[in-house]
């Protein structure tokens, strides 16, 4: 018999570090020789993520839209795509952050691959502190969130550098009511080890309510591209003045201070930049709830 890929979903809300564990996983499965494919969705209509994908591992990319709803047979044709094409021992879908994990799992579960699939586990990421003050999100979002969690195999809460540890066993004790049963791991930087994911088995949970992004959420996607370089002193009052559901900026920009692009990632207030050495149009994405594309260019525009 045809040995099956096993088929791993990472879910997490935006920024959680789903990015972050899908690159510490490619680098296990290198050193194990495994071949892996990987699927990967970006709300927005570019991808940056892909880069943290090596350029040998076969990766669809299902863009401009989320794995559950608006593409969810994109999955099943990528998939199918994967399976003729590669021999392959796993698979990791990394899911947008607004994505409902059930939902990937159904485009898997189709009879199309029974043959070829065996589901490995559920994995959510938690970002503890946006945890700790979920009160500031949308009531839809902190159902999806509770949903990733409840539907999870394995949860990494990660980020915990960021609390406390008496902040930490509160929310600890808070995600074990949402969901007993799964292995909850407590990492920085989504440090863990491919057996603490893989040997865990999968169980189908019943009666999931969708909760649909395009429907409930109303999480938006802006894409901006700078036609200039601009001040980052302006930049970052801009930043500043944003409103809080402004949830994940992510992107190339270029200052008027340097000739070098950065890599910008912007998660839950939290500003990042890395220099990158090759020159990339400067292109931004915003995620968040209800975005005035209107009032954003503008301000973008007058940096
Ligand atoms: N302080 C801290 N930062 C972290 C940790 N894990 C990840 N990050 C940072 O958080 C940011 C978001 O991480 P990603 O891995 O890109 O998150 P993601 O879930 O893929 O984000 P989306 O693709 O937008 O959904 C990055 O700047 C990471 O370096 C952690 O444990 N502690």
């Amino acid at each position: 018999m045809l040995k099956k890929a096993e088929v791993y979903i990472l879910s997490g809300f935006l920024g959680a570090g789903k990015t972050t564990l899908l690159k510490n996983i490619l680098e296990q499965e290198r050193t194990l020789n495994r071949r892996i494919a990987v699927v990967m969705n970006e709300l927005g209509k570019i991808s940056i993520d892909s880069d943290a994908v090596p350029g040998n591992t076969p990766l669809a990319e299902l863009l401009n839209g989320c794995v559950c709803c608006t593409i969810s047979g994109q999955l099943e044709a990528h998939l199918q795509g994967l399976l003729q094409q590669h021999d392959l021992d796993a698979i990791y879908i990394e899911t947008t952050g607004a994505a409902h994990p059930v939902e990937v799992l159904d485009a898997c579960l189709s009879p199309l691959f029974a043959d070829q699939l065996s589901i490995g586990s559920i994995v959510t990421l938690v970002d503890a502190a946006r945890w700790q003050n979920r009160d500031s999100l949308t009531i839809p979002l902190r159902k999806l969130i509770a949903e990733q969690i409840s539907h999870a195999d394995v949860i990494l809460l990660n980020k915990t550098d960021q609390l406390s540890e008496s902040e930490l066993g509160k929310v600890v004790m808070e995600i074990q009511n949402l969901n007993a049963k799964s292995k909850l791991l407590l990492t920085q930087f989504a440090n863990i080890k491919l057996a603490d994911f893989q040997q865990v088995s999968f169980t189908p949970k019943e009666n999931h309510t969708k909760t649909h992004v395009t429907d409930h959420l109303h999480l938006k996607t802006y894409v901006h591209t700078f036609t200039k370089p601009v001040d980052l002193d302006r930049f970052e009052e801009f930043l500043r003045n944003m409103p809080e559901t402004v949830y994940r900026i992510k992107g190339y920009i270029r200052f008027t201070h340097s000739n070098e692009s950065f890599l910008f990632q912007y998660s839950y207030g939290m500003p990042l930049y890395m220099k990158e050495p090759v020159k990339i149009k400067n292109t931004l994405v915003f995620i968040g709830d209800n975005l005035n594309h209107t009032q954003l260019e503008q301000q973008l525009n007058e940096l």
